[in-house]
């Protein structure tokens, strides 16, 4: 059994008088792709921002990298660390080509020091993203919604990511497209990265997950393999709605 390299205990985090995320433990395996699902506003974004400390870390709880308790590491140093993530909608710099967007990224990384190595550690990156050779130099603004995604997460690949963060990459694509992330998700596993997935396209979020955790309100109501999961009644009922 491969020990945890991600795990959190009891994390929190309210704005004003919601909880936004309430008492939130998990635990990820070495390799493993854990999946989480949930309702819209069920705290699956703030839980990200909660693990990479990015925009903002927990009011209260601990998050641990191979049983290190990060209390007080800061964002950038938990990137430099191995843990890097992307976000729900496609944060680009609009007015930066594809390969500047990347290369500021890579500034954040441990083992590319000088600009030459920080320019082949972005092409690599773009490329294990699947982004295209010829559109290195084009603006990422003017990308389709697909390959400014490829950008995004191109941007946290040349992080050199152990566990990887990756916040509803399936969104706004077509089936197509999403074919195209499912196997991109799954060459990642292959090189043995650890990955995290917030993803309303279950199709996608089954396929890939080795285990799938539910989260409503702020807190976890399931977690398991995704057949198991998809089957539980408190699960069926957070989507659908409490019967009166
Ligand atoms: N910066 C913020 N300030 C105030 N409230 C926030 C902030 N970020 C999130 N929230 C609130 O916290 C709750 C959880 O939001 P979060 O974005 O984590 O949910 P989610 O599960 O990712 O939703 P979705 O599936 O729609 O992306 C929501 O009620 C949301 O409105």
């Amino acid at each position: 059994m491969a020990s945890h390299v991600l795990e959190a205990r009891g994390l929190s985090k309210a704005f004003g008088g919601l909880l936004a995320v309430a008492e939130v433990d998990l635990a990820v395996a070495e390799g493993e792709a854990l999946g989480i699902a949930g309702p819209n506003g069920s705290g699956k974004s703030t839980l990200f921002n909660l693990l990479t400390k990015v925009p903002f870390a927990a009011d209260s709880g601990t998050v641990l990298l191979d049983g290190r308790p990060l209390d007080s590491v800061p964002a950038h140093a938990i990137a430099r660390l191995g843990v890097a993530r992307t976000f729900q909608r496609e944060s680009v710099f609009p007015s930066l080509s594809a390969i500047d967007n990347v290369l500021l990224a890579a500034e954040g990384s441990r083992k590319a020091r000088g600009f030459a190595a920080r320019l082949r550690l972005a092409e690599r990156a773009l490329d294990g993203a699947g982004f295209p050779a010829t559109l290195h130099n084009a603006l990422a603004g003017q990308l389709p919604v697909f390959l400014r995604k490829l950008v995004m997460i191109a941007s946290a690949l040349a992080l050199e990511p152990r566990v990887l963060l990756l916040d509803e990459p399936a969104s706004s694509l077509t089936p197509q497209e999403i074919e195209r992330i499912r196997a991109l998700i799954a060459r990642l596993l292959d090189s043995g990265m650890t990955i995290l997935l917030i993803e309303h396209v279950l199709p996608l979020l089954t396929a890939v997950s080795h285990r799938l955790i539910v989260m409503d309100q702020g807190a976890v109501i399931a977690s398991g393999t995704p057949a198991e999961v998809i089957a539980n009644p408190a699960v069926v009922e957070a989507y659908l709605g409490k019967k009166t």
